[in-house]
């Protein structure tokens, strides 16, 4: 397929001006087709970019290692370039978009010199169904496009659904590193220094320009710049919600389904959540989806979820049979790796993997890399945000229902963080806005998912979405209070829950096993939501009473009296921090009834003391 014969009216064009702009070689347009993605890895691997892994354990399979500076998000070089500062709000950063798209183009003039000019017609959804949103990225990276054939549907089909006239969301990509004539890359990751890295939105004209980084979210554009910034930007204006969600399905013992939502920030669970083996034995755990969720009311008055990935772009580090056996079973082949270590057989390996390293491995960084247990200072070999990229179609939990184009029906959504002190395993919403309440103060450790924060600090991650909401948050939290009004029956609309899976002794252990026996706690959910948990009422919350969760091997009746007790002291510390530090960077775009049940909050915690 050639540039010559596209036929939608204003799509050869738009691709022929950036060529321009960009001067690459030649132009590419992914077809979608086995035999192309087969052509771009066999490319990839003669230039060095890549090598083949060990055909007999793990097929069609490939591993990368990024250039160091490149193996993470960039939040500080992530813009929501709206034409308004307060549009963007108070936790993105902006750029006006005139003087942003100045200096990008600027550095895409010339920035495809030497390379390729992929086309990648994508759908987020399944393609052709009404709530799928299709978006073309124009980039210069193989492994943007091979990535982006896993985790999206690309291809011949997207460009028919398009037809003449269709609408997309148009994407620029580049690496940012022009080769002079005849230079090659000599199998180094290409990416641009850091100061010249942008990951920016254009809001209101729905654009994306991304500049200098090939990594992940960063790149493979249909991700957290479409499905989340833009998405939530459309979500807002259309009366839906674009989530950073999991989504799972959950079968009680009597046969009973339910559709589990849960948004953890990265790096906090949701891939191990959403593909959980549960402890409990006649429970069933299927996977939907394990980053994004879209949802929209249904005609029977339900919220209803689809994901609109069709791959996953998980966490490898602490990833192993044990704590996550279906995501192992998704990647044994036809998978991409980015920053694992390599074993002397051409297999992947890293920390937590569930077994020591065989021999003398290479590291992420391309050196030689011997596993020395006793000490505790030793780099590890894989980057703590090494990833894999697998199709949702290899992992064996995956649910029947996950291409349904009306999505599933939510039940319950579940907010979360990595926190060691004060919050519970588990609590439960008085009511949606009460939720929405919960979701606006979630706090989390920092994690390596995104590059040049601290990790190990709190900070606060409202609804997981503090990196990806494309418009002011303050205005997202009235978005959720006002999907909840939109309700034509409240009693359908999913319950909310806050919990926490990372809660760690004074001497630093986990206090919760977390993992498949996170069950439980799924259990308890379910209960809640047809209303036969066993539960109480707490200053924060409902919970479940001391005996309505089944002990985990190895945990107390005191580790859980700990896990379900409220730290009145710490919750009224939370209290302090969310109005000193949190919610005052909202001013007049704060909800009232927000700041309503943090006063309420305060109040009960008091007369609890
Ligand atoms: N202790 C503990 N660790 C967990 C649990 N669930 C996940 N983890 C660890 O948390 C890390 C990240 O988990 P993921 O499930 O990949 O995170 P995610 O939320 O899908 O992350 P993104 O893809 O970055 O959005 C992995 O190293 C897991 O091993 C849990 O229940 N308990
Ligand atoms: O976007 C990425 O690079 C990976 C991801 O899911 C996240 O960071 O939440
Ligand atoms: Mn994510």
């Amino acid at each position: 397929m050639n540039v010559a014969d596209l036929t939608h009216s204003g799509l050869k064009q738009w691709i022929l001006d950036f060529a321009e702009l960009t001067t690459p070689e030649e132009i590419v347009i992914a077809d979608g087709s086995a035999a192309q993605y087969d052509e771009l890895v066999a490319q990839q691997i003669a230039g060095g970019y890549c090598v083949p892994l060990n055909p007999e354990k793990r097929p069609g399979s490939i591993a990368y290692n990024s250039d160091p500076s490149d193996v993470a998000r960039v939040e500080n070089r992530t813009y929501i370039a709206a034409q308004n500062k307060e549009a963007a709000g108070p936790t993105n950063n902006w750029i006006d978009p005139v003087v942003l798209k100045e200096t990008m183009t600027g550095l895409y003039r010339g920035c495809m010199k030497g390379r390729t000019l992929y086309v990648i017609p994508f759908s987020m959804g399944p393609v052709g169904s009404p709530i799928a949103k299709i978006g073309v990225e124009l980039t210069d990276s193989a492994y943007v496009v091979i990535n982006m054939m896993i985790m999206t549907r690309v291809g011949a089909k997207v460009l028919e659904v398009l037809g003449t006239d269709g609408e997309y969301v148009p994407c620029y990509h580049s690496v940012g590193k022009p080769l002079a004539g005849g230079e090659s890359d000599n199998g180094q990751w290409p990416c641009a220094p850091i100061e010249q890295k942008y990951i920016s939105h254009f809001p209101e004209t729905r654009e994306i320009w991304s500049y200098g980084s090939g990594y992940g979210g960063n790149a493979l554009l249909g991700k957290k710049c479409l499905a989340l910034r833009i998405a939530s930007v459309l979500a807002h204006d259309e009366g839906w919600l674009a989530e950073h969600m999991l989504i799972l399905k959950i079968t009680s013992p009597e046969g009973k389904s339910k559709f589990v939502a849960g948004a953890f920030p990265s790096a906090c669970g949701k891939t191990n959540l959403a593909m959980l083996v549960p402890t409990i034995p006649g429970w069933k755990v299927e996977t939907v989806g394990d980053d994004i969720a879209w949802m929209k009311y249904g005609s029977d008055g339900q919220l209803y979820a689809i994901n609109p990935e069709a791959g996953f772009f998980g966490v490898a580090p602490g990833t192993s049979n044990d704590s996550n056996y279906n995501a192992m079973v998704s990647a044994s082949k036809n998978s991409i790796f980015t920053n694992c270590a390599l074993t002397e057989d051409n297999d992947v390996w890293w920390e937590g993997i569930g077994y020591d390293a065989p021999g003398k491995l290479i590291d992420w960084h391309g050196n030689e890399w011997v596993q020395d247990k006793g000490n505790k200072e030793q780099k590890p070999a894989a980057h703590p945000n090494a990833r894999f990229t697998a199709p949702a179609a290899q992992c064996p939990s995956i649910a029947s229902e996950w291409e349904d184009p009306k999505g599933v029906p939510i039940s319950a959504i579940l907010f979360g963080g990595r926190r060691a002190h004060t919050v519970p395993l588990v609590h439960q919403s008085y009511d949606w806005n009460h939720g929405v309440f919960l979701g606006s103060i979630v706090g989390s450790e920092i994690t390596a998912a995104a590059l040049d924060l601290k990790v190990g600090t709190i900070r606060r991650d409202p609804f997981a979405m503090l990196p990806f909401c494309g418009y002011n948050m303050g205005d997202y939290f009235q978005h959720w209070i006002n999907v909840g009004k939109a309700a034509t029956d409240e009693s359908k609309l999913p319950k909310i829950f806050y919990v926490n899976w990372f809660r760690k002794t004074e001497d630093g252990k986990w206090l919760w096993p977390g993992f498949g026996e996170n069950s439980r706690v799924l259990k308890w959910v379910f209960e809640a939501c047809d209303g036969t948990a066993k539960s109480v009422d707490t200053p924060i919350g409902i919970m479940p009473t001391a005996d309505a969760i089944d002990l985990p091997e190895g945990v107390s009746e005191e580790d859980m009296r700990e896990l379900l007790s409220v730290d009145v002291d710490g919750w009224l510390r939370e209290v302090e921090d969310v109005r000193t530090n949190h919610y005052p960077k909202f001013g007049d775009h704060l909800p009232k009834e927000l700041s309503s049940f943090l006063d309420q909050l305060e109040a009960k915690l008091k007369a609890a003391q």
